[in-house]
């Protein structure tokens, strides 16, 4: 589904933060993405999620060379790709249901026809209670917890997460790493960037090792 080939990335003049970067997420694949805190995590997320252009190689996703993609195109591919952010980004002004109804709504879909579903996954991660407050008022799992349903609600092909479980205690995490897994069961090509050694250590799936900007893989 997505391929990297020998990626590098700079941010403006600086030093290479990613080099020579290749692997890929295969379908249906579970893949966790580790290493120490600026080793780059966030910036491979950013790439996958085509906010950042490489500085060179090749990124192939869905079979398109992302780069010969026009705005139109990339935002039909993110469509395809969801992502729950570290600092989750949600929209102080809507509630927790209408953040996470937020990207059906922009498809133009009428709520008739997703308010049940939208109901149902803020039960799943535990939010059913939550579901009419602002975010602010949330604490910062719940917060957390909303984002994931709100990278869920469009049945993505692939999921990314960055520090899924950097605000939650060790049983909310184990929680949500099982609706992970549950996801990837349904089909979904699932990575999650974590410094959680504990909660890598709870399923069994491949390890994407960042360090000094190179990947290494551990199978
Ligand atoms: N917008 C930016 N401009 C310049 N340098 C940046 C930018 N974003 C990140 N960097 C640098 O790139 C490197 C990798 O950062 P990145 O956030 O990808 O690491 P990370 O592995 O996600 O770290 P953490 O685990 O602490 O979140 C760091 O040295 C960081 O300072």
């Amino acid at each position: 589904m997505v391929r990297f080939e020998n990626v590098g990335l700079r941010y403006g003049m600086g030093p290479e933060v990613l080099r020579d970067v290749t692997f890929g997420i295969p379908q249906h694949s579970f893949q966790f993405l580790t290493g120490p805190s600026g080793a780059g995590k966030t910036t491979l997320l950013r790439l996958l999620f085509l906010s950042l252009k490489p500085t060179r190689g090749l990124i192939t996703m869905f079979d398109r060379d992302v780069a010969s993609l026009g705005p139109d195109q990339v935002a039909a591919l993110r469509r395809r790709i969801g992502i729950v952010f570290q600092d989750f980004r949600l929209l102080d002004h809507l509630t927790t249901y209408e953040n996470v109804a937020l990207p059906l709504r922009v498809q133009g879909m009428e709520e008739a026809s997703y308010a049940a579903e939208v109901r149902e996954l803020l039960g799943w991660v535990g939010l059913g209670e939550h579901m009419h407050v602002l975010p602010p008022v949330l604490s910062g799992g719940e917060k957390q917890r909303a984002a994931i349903a709100r990278a869920l609600i469009s049945r993505p092909e692939i999921l990314l997460a960055d520090e899924p479980t950097g605000n939650v205690d060790p049983r909310l995490a184990r929680r949500l790493l099982r609706l992970f897994v549950e996801l990837h069961k349904t089909g979904t090509s699932v990575l999650i960037a974590t410094h959680d050694i504990a909660l890598m250590d709870q399923f069994d799936a491949r390890r994407l090792v960042l360090q000094d900007g190179r990947l290494r893989i551990y199978e």
